[in-house]
């Protein structure tokens, strides 16, 4: 069995020096057409890799090209393990058990084995379970939706339902032995402030954070997600890497290598 996917970004950040996720959110309007799209998101991928601890394709934009595109999303995941990278899938999958069930066997077994999924909570705790099932089986992880990077999360995720998501994201975390256990957590890095207390709230739960560049956050905030030695946390952007300069593979691959040195530089 590989190593499960949270020892295996850990140790890739122990390793390289890096606590980055680099997205691939390819966007045809992009692009001459899908071959065009498909080239150059496999470029970013190679270039942009010595600098990732994860990479992480929204399964969305890939589903947006049809049959085309999940064989473009297979071969970047390919492409990934080749090159010794932990996937996060982005899908934010949730559902009633029973269908549940089937998406973890989508996106948590087979192929996808050891591979982590964005998962919401908003059906309710004991809908989660297939998912950390799957992932605890395969070697996979779950990163729950805790409180997201969009300025109208509060709109329902204020009045302490993120702290109740939380909560179960600890307990679950305590049923696993291991440094960190395979239910981890989506905190946008866009709430800096929030980030030290869901750190605590969490203590065993790999924090993964989305929002920086594009969407405005930056790393110097972003200290308070991480443990002592730099662990325990993945910051992840998509277009401020991919589209760093239009579609330059250069420009990408500095853009990743500057966010690495940016996290680098603050932490604890
Ligand atoms: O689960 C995610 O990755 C996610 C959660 C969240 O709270 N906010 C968020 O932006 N994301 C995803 O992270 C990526 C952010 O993309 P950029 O804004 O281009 O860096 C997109 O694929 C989003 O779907």
């Amino acid at each position: 069995m590989t190593t499960p996917f949270a020892a295996a970004v850990t140790e890739r950040t122990r390793t390289l020096n890096t606590r980055l996720c680099v997205g691939l959110d390819p966007r045809l309007s992009h692009y001459r057409d899908p071959a065009h799209l498909r080239r150059h998101t496999l470029e970013v991928l190679e270039a942009t890799a010595p600098y990732a601890a994860a990479v992480k394709p929204q399964v969305a934009f890939y589903e947006a090209l049809g049959v085309q595109g999940m064989e473009i999303l297979e071969e970047v995941c390919a492409a990934a393990r080749t090159l010794g990278l932990p996937v996060v899938l982005d899908a934010k999958r949730g559902d009633i058990g029973s269908t549940a069930e089937a998406y973890a066997q989508a996106w948590l077994t087979g192929r996808h084995a050891g591979s982590s999924l964005t998962v919401n909570p908003f059906l309710g705790f004991g809908a989660l379970q297939p998912f950390v099932g799957a992932a605890r089986e395969h070697g996979g992880g779950v990163f729950v939706l805790v409180k997201t990077s969009n300025p109208d999360q509060a709109d329902l995720q204020g009045e302490g339902l993120s702290e109740r998501v939380a909560a179960e994201v600890a307990r679950l975390g305590a049923e696993e032995g291991g440094e960190y256990a395979s239910v981890g957590a989506v905190v946008g890095a866009t709430h800096p402030d929030d980030l030290p207390r869901f750190r605590s709230l969490m203590p065993r739960a790999l924090l993964l954070l989305p929002g920086l560049g594009a969407q405005g956050a930056q790393a110097r905030d972003l200290a308070g997600a991480f443990h002592p030695g730099g662990t325990g946390a993945l910051v992840s952007a998509s277009r401020g890497v991919q589209y760093a300069d239009g579609l330059d593979v250069a420009a990408a691959r500095a853009a990743a290598q500057g966010f690495r040195d940016e996290l680098n530089a603050v932490m604890p």
